[in-house]
């Protein structure tokens, strides 16, 4: 564990920030984080996403689930590799304008396996930040890999985060989840924004009522308990999973979904000014010397 990337990842020695390159102008980072995998973390990024979207925001996703990618196929992006630009990856654009650079765009097929190391995943995720042109944007959403282990850290450690959407289902073990986010988001002096909880009901075709098909919600007591906002519960939605699995989720999503959920991201104070992006064009020559 020698290099600099197995250092961030193992937290042995300082925490390395990675840098922003100067083709690139965040103005928030947003992570989505959850206890455990197949919560529907990266649905809920991709639903924040396209609301941003909607209201008139430039927005980014980097997909640091670096082994289990799904950003890419949920914005129609399937098939697609990411360009370069001179020494920098250019991020895919989604029909819907969201920017997105993935692990899966950078492999030869979308059903290769992606066997990497801690050290090299966190190569990646340097690579998707520091050597990744974003461009301007308003908000840049982290869909984080499950769990909060090395490589939830190093996203934390390395990169500017403002705050973390906490993922949870209504079968998953809440508490401990959002005990474990809490501690984390302490840990690395990261304010929590708040709880959604994915796949909380059903909606009943016939009469509209809400089913909690796995017994009734304990998320406001657990939120209460921890002292974290609840920023929205997501009901089971079938033809909504098609439609991600279609590549289509920006035309399908529902408006209006998540509101306290993009109130709460809208919150965040921005890094710089909207409309501050001064750096050169992107042309290559540009990005040779970034
Ligand atoms: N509210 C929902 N209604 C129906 N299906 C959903 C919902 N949320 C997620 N799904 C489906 O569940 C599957 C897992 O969701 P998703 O990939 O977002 O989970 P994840 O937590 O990011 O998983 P992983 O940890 O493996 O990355 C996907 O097929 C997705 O379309």
């Amino acid at each position: 564990m020698g290099c600099e990337h197995a250092q961030a990842a193992g937290g042995q020695t300082s925490p390395q920030q990675f840098e922003e390159n100067t083709l690139s102008e965040v103005r928030r980072v947003i992570a989505v984080l959850s206890g455990k995998g197949g919560v529907g973390k990266s649905f809920v990024t991709g639903a924040l996403a396209v609301e941003l979207a909607r209201r008139g925001n430039s927005v980014g996703i980097l997909d640091a689930d670096i082994t289990g990618p799904s950003i890419p196929k949920m914005v129609g992006m399937s098939g697609r590799r990411a360009s370069g630009l001179g020494k920098l990856l250019l991020p895919e654009v989604s029909a819907g304008g969201i920017k997105v650079m993935s692990s899966n765009l950078l492999l030869e097929n979308e059903t290769d396996p992606v066997l990497w190391r801690g050290p090299v995943i966190a190569g990646a995720i340097k690579q998707f930040w520091s050597d990744t042109s974003w461009g301007p944007l308003d908000y840049l959403l982290v869909d984080m890999p499950p769990g909060t282990g090395d490589v939830a850290l190093t996203v934390f450690q390395s990169l500017p985060v403002d705050g973390i959407v906490v993922v949870t289902s209504p079968q998953d073990l809440v508490s401990m989840i959002v005990a474990k986010a809490v501690n984390m988001a302490d840990k690395m002096n990261v304010p929590i924004l708040g709880v959604i909880e994915n796949m909380s009901y059903v909606t009943c075709p016939d009469c509209g009522k809400k089913i909690e098909i796995f017994g009734q919600s304990k998320l406001e007591a657990v939120a209460e308990n921890y002292g974290v906002k609840v920023l929205g519960r997501l009901p089971i939605d079938p033809a909504l999973a098609a439609a991600c699995d279609a590549g289509q989720i920006e035309t399908a999503l529902p408006a209006g979904l998540l509101p306290d959920a993009l109130a709460a991201c809208e919150a965040i104070e921005p890094h710089d000014e909207p409309g501050a992006f001064s750096s050169p064009a992107p042309d290559a020559a540009a990005a040779d010397q970034a």
